[in-house]
């Protein structure tokens, strides 16, 4: 059975060494709001069941912050989904070897279908696929690439047997802006495989609306801006999605 509660997902991206949140996505536009561990524990302590962790210099390819990233996710004693960077065996088994609970890729759906058929096929469920989208056309490398359409790549995942997806609609992302609630009904429509929705939650009323997306196949959201800007505490938001 599907949870019928929308898991939240409170999202630490790591930029050289800060905890920091951008706006589309764009390079350079980083707040910074101090130590990863110390936002990460603060969203453990105030009832996370997920973190969503990112490697941003990883995913840019201006570096890496592994070593740091690994250390949060062993001080965790909640599940955490990790991104940026995961692009070849060698950065899938560190990654994998974090403890994790699972990975999400980007840029290599996009450019690696072969090895990413592989991966799905021997991890299983310890693999999603970010779809990061601008309009309809699917970003990789930092998302400053196109990589395709986003429902020909959803076909083929969803051929290979991938888990679930994590789908940004990066006009949104970091804009409190509100969710792009209709990209995500026609992602949801297009496939049976649950959905993480990703960038624009603003407000509990948000939250509520994504929570209504549950029967349709929205299992989590990732939140923010909203939760480092205090558009509502991580407590507020939990009741506001159990049901
Ligand atoms: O989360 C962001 O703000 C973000 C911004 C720009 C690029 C990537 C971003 N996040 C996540 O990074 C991974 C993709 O990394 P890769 O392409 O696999 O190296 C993906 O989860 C994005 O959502």
């Amino acid at each position: 059975m599907p949870p019928s509660t929308l898991e939240l997902l409170p999202a630490v991206d790591v930029r050289d060494g800060q905890a920091v949140r951008l706006v589309h996505g764009e390079s350079g536009t980083e707040t910074s709001y101090g130590d990863p561990l110390q936002a990460a524990v603060t969203w453990q302590e105030a009832g996370a069941e997920w973190l969503h962790l990112v490697d941003l210099d990883a995913a840019f390819g201006t570096g890496d912050n592994r070593e740091q990233i690994a250390g949060v996710v062993r001080a965790m004693d909640i599940k955490v989904e990790l991104s940026g960077g995961i692009r070849d065996d060698a950065s899938l088994a560190a990654a994998l070897a974090t403890g994790c609970t699972r990975v999400n890729l980007g840029t290599a759906a996009l450019e690696s279908p072969q090895w990413v058929a592989r991966i799905i096929a021997e991890h299983g469920d310890r693999i999603a696929v970010g779809l990061d989208v601008r309009g309809t056309t699917l970003r990789g490398r930092g998302w400053t690439r196109d990589g395709g359409d986003l429902y020909e790549t959803l076909e083929r995942l969803d051929r290979e047997g991938c888990a679930r997806y994590v789908v940004t609609d990066i006009a949104k992302d970091g804009t409190l802006q509100g969710p792009n609630l209709q990209l995500l009904k026609e992602v949801c429509a297009a496939t049976d495989r649950p959905v993480v929705a990703s960038g624009g939650v603003s407000s509990l009323a948000d939250l509520r609306a994504l929570a209504d997306l549950v029967p349709a196949g929205v299992e989590g959201a990732i939140v923010g801006k909203a939760l480092y800007a205090k558009a509502f505490t991580l407590q507020e938001a939990l009741a506001a999605v159990a049901r």
